[in-house]
């Protein structure tokens, strides 16, 4: 007998968050030249790391490099491990008060035993490029004009790109960090997205997933999303980035989605590397000119 074919997979667009971000980049460097030329006022950003963990040395180099690229000053102060609560508390407190920064982003995690929470509260809200204030999670929590965390703010411009209609879409977070999963839920929100945000106790999450005509992940769990839990169709967004053992003595850096399943069914989807990551650092560098704007009393564009 001769059963009917089966339809044939249509491989899904591979969403190029590298090129998306490049393009911004691009664009974000003429804005910063007319708000210098407007302002006399050139952003900066300073980036405080606190011990040598060398990944997190590699990431804060590439963030002033691209800082510099786009016009932008950038200042690195790169602590001992064994700084203080103090110490830190005293620096933040310094660059809260120095005109010449815009933005401060603090690394994390940060080494034990230093306090992550109190040391993100006495960052000024005005120049919380992370998004990770108190102020900053509630304005976007009401709907209000907010720094917005780097991470899911790059998701939703990728989204955008895609020029997806989001109104009415049934959209899935896994994941309910504050860094990601629940700024990410807000932004959905306020895209008027019908949102579910599951977590490591929710039941059923193949259900959930396939449910979802948008789907984005962010719990470090590798591979943890199959293909076949996905909506045929979905935009699927990946946000992990996860360290795995490339079987050959060395590594190489997968997301939370099984890519090479998804991209069978997935109407679109973002790989990793090349995906998320470069969104982030584009929208840190978005994040500091708007700063400087709202700092300055300069328009941004
Ligand atoms: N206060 C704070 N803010 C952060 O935004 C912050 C942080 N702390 N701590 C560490 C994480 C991590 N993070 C990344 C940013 C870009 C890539 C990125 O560009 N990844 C590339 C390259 C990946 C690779 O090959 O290493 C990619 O996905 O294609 C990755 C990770 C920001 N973080």
């Amino acid at each position: 007998m001769n059963a009917s074919p089966l339809p044939r997979p249509v491989p899904a667009r591979v969403i190029d968050g590298k090129a998306v971000a490049a393009a911004r980049t691009q664009a974000l460097a003429q804005r910063v030249a007319g708000f210098r030329e407007r302002t006399g006022v050139v952003p900066g950003l300073a980036v405080v790391l606190v011990g040598d963990d060398a990944a997190s040395a590699i990431y804060v180099r590439r963030k002033a490099r691209q800082c510099e690229a786009v016009g932008m000053r950038s200042v690195q102060h790169v602590l001992p491990g064994a700084t203080t609560q103090a110490e830190l508390l005293a620096l933040v407190e310094r660059l809260n008060r120095d005109p010449d920064v815009h933005g401060i982003l603090v690394q994390l995690p940060l080494p034990r035993p230093l306090d992550e929470a109190a040391i993100l509260a006495a960052v000024d809200p005005d120049k919380d490029v992370d998004g990770f204030h108190t102020m900053n999670a509630g304005r976007l929590a009401l709907g209000r004009p907010a720094l917005v965390p780097c991470t899911p703010l790059g998701c939703l411009l990728l989204l955008r790109e895609l020029g997806v209609a989001l109104r009415g879409k049934r959209a899935l977070v896994v994941g309910r960090s504050v860094i990601v999963g629940r700024p990410m839920a807000q932004l959905l929100l306020m895209e008027d997205c019908t949102v579910t945000i599951a977590h490591r106790h929710s039941q059923d999450l193949a259900m959930l997933c396939r449910e979802a005509d948008i789907l984005i992940v962010a719990v470090g769990i590798p591979g943890l999303i199959r293909g076949d839990w996905i909506r045929p169709g979905a935009v699927v967004i990946d946000v992990g980035i996860n360290r795995v053992d490339d079987g050959a003595g060395g590594s190489r850096i997968v997301g939370d989605v099984a890519y090479d399943e998804a991209a069978h069914v997935a109407g679109a989807i973002t790989p990793v590397p090349g995906g998320v990551g470069p969104m982030t650092i584009a929208c840190l560098l978005e994040n500091t000119l708007a700063a400087a704007a709202a700092i300055e009393g300069g328009a941004a564009a």
